[in-house]
């Protein structure tokens, strides 16, 4: 058992606050909107507090993002570390000052009507981390308590060229063919034992994508399958897809863009459709559920602004009959900490979470903590986050960020330096 330590040795302020962009190596995942640049940037986030412990926290690190990140890195010190409703106070009065508090768009795909949860997102991380360390408790308890052990997370297929341009062909080669996708399975769950699967779509015409999920059904049966086209589809193309993968779907992800066509799409089938696209924020919820347009929402503590803002999204969601599972986008071992802690205290969060995990192979967390077996990572039991910064790993990557020439993510960009003239699918089929 941990052990609480007294008082008058918790931490009282926060002192210093460094945010350090980092990069690390990705392949070259295909999407709607494009293609995975060679590197994936994230912003890691130190809080140190006046009793030597450090909090972290990471986040996106598009120039903009870090922009502001700073702005309330530089307004923090002194904050106390308990006070989160004062973190926001912060965040929201550092914002105004340096940006006006104006939305955020990451990757052409993601787009944030108020940057406030955003950015507020890993510092709130990182202060839960700093409690826990202080407390001796995970925060995990600090969310009201571990309704599971394990947190199970599902494999992640994406289309994808055989290596970046120039490069040659990386470890898991081409994935074009239905016949490659269900290789690219089997990897992902021989090595890490998934029992769900999710398949990136909106890349090729439905029909192809369709041939995919019914392969891995053939080849996988029992494991939950998903399908995401990022909004890929129209409203009749996705009713069709809806029946054809009707028995094999558990559900649906973003067949076509807004709340509006969701509808539209739930109105003529029985499958559960879920998003990470046309709800977002909490203004979305009221709309959505009016529609009855969604029944699954994802959630995403770096978007919603944080973890208690994400179990807030829990409680809204079993309120209204919803279904909760969890969005991902490609991230480090903190997030991972971080969406293990948040998922093991929601007890409606029932679906496994979505993860970019498998695709990383750099990382400035040191191993041995968040291991997958049987699909899943073991709720970490340590102080905090219960997780340990490699400093040496977040110096290289911190270096790699400064000499990979990416200031944002900018996936469609990249795809139009390689296939000049392409136009993101989105309701194109
Ligand atoms: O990593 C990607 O290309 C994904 O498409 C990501 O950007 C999405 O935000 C995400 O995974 C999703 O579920 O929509
Ligand atoms: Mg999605």
């Amino acid at each position: 058992m941990p052990t609480s330590r007294p008082p008058h040795d918790l931490p009282g302020r926060v002192s210093r606050v460094v945010v350090t962009p980092v990069a690390f190596r990705d392949p070259p995942l295909l999407n709607v909107v494009g293609v995975h640049q060679p590197y994936v940037l994230r912003a890691v986030v130190q809080v140190h507090a006046d009793e030597g412990l450090v909090g972290l926290g990471e986040t996106y690190a598009d120039q903009a993002h870090l922009d502001r990140l700073e702005a309330v890195a530089a307004a923090l010190p002194g904050a106390d570390v308990f006070d989160l409703n004062g973190l926001r106070r912060v965040v929201v009065e550092a914002l105004g000052a340096s940006t006006g508090g104006a939305g955020a768009s990451f990757g052409g795909m993601l787009e944030v009507s108020s940057a406030v949860d955003t950015v507020a997102a890993p510092f709130e991380v990182a202060l839960l981390d700093l409690q826990g360390k202080a407390l001796g408790r995970p925060v995990s308890d600090l969310l009201g308590g571990a309704v599971r052990e394990r947190v199970p997370y599902s494999a992640y297929l994406f289309y994808k060229w055989a290596g970046h341009p120039g490069h040659g062909e990386d470890d898991w080669g081409e994935g074009r063919t239905p016949e490659q996708l269900v290789a690219q399975a089997r990897r992902m769950v021989t090595e890490y034992g998934f029992t769900a699967v999710k398949l990136k779509g909106g890349v090729h015409e439905p029909r192809h994508e369709i041939e995919t999920v019914e392969a891995l059904a053939a080849e996988f049966p029992g494991h939950a399958l998903r399908i995401d086209p990022n909004g890929a589809w129209t409203v009749g193309t996705s009713i069709e897809v809806a029946g054809r993968l009707a028995d094999v779907l558990e559900y649906l992800e973003d067949p076509t863009p807004g709340i509006e066509g969701m509808a539209l799409v739930a109105e003529r089938t029985e499958l559960p459709l879920a998003t990470n696209m046309c709800v977002i924020a909490f203004e979305h919820l009221r709309p959505a559920v009016a529609a009855d347009a969604v029944q699954v929402v994802l959630s995403d503590h770096h978007l919603w602004g944080g973890l208690r803002r994400s179990a807030l999204l829990g409680g809204i969601c079993e309120t209204f009959g919803l279904g909760l599972s969890m969005h991902s986008n490609s991230h480090l071992g903190i997030s991972l900490a971080a969406m293990t802690h948040l998922a093991a205290a929601t007890p409606n969060l029932t679906y496994a979470c979505d993860t970019h995990d498998p695709w990383k192979t750099e990382d400035v967390v040191r191993p041995g903590v968040l291991e997958f077996r049987d699909g899943s990572v073991a709720v970490p039991t340590g102080p905090g986050l219960g997780i340990e910064l490699d400093e040496d790993a977040l110096a290289a990557l911190h270096e790699q960020y400064v000499t990979c020439g990416q200031r944002g993510r900018e996936d469609t960009a990249y795809m139009r330096s390689i296939v000049p003239g392409f136009t993101p699918n989105t309701a194109r089929w």
